[in-house]
């Protein structure tokens, strides 16, 4: 039977503000305001070593929480990358951070869980 492949996932939360400064100011996006986030990041990749494990839960936790710790209670426009701070560019961002120590990164989610907002992207 061939190793079956898991995938396994860590979540981090974070405070911030933002605004979208293309976005409709009709709807108050280029006003500055503020969200909490959510961000979960996937590792899939065969449970081996010792222990039997994709990677150590608590490697993906540390590096995902100095990410989300760069923006927690700042300002997203102002962070490499975040000019227009979307749902789908905070994935990006996550994802560029992540993927050098995790190559087997394969999705990243970013939520705003108070407003029942979610975007995944699906990392190669
Ligand atoms: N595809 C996307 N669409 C929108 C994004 C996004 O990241 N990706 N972001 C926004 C704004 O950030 C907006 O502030 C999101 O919040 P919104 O849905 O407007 O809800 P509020 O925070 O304003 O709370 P309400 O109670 O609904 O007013 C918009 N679109
Ligand atoms: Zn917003």
């Amino acid at each position: 039977m061939t190793s079956p492949i898991f995938e396994i996932t860590k979540a981090a939360t974070f405070d911030a503000a933002h605004y979208l400064p293309d976005g409709s100011p009709e709807r108050g996006y280029t006003r500055m305001h503020g969200h909490s986030f959510q961000v979960e990041a996937s590792v899939r990749g065969e449970a081996s070593g010792p222990v039997g494990w994709v990677a150590d839960l608590a490697d993906l936790d540390q590096a995902l929480r100095e990410v989300a710790g760069e923006l927690d209670h700042g300002v997203l426009n102002e962070k490499e990358g975040l000019a227009s701070p979307t749902l789908e560019n905070l994935c990006r961002y996550f994802a560029a951070r992540l993927k050098p120590r995790f190559p087997g990164l394969s999705r990243i989610v970013v939520s705003r869980p108070s407003i029942g907002e979610r975007c995944a992207m699906e990392v190669g």
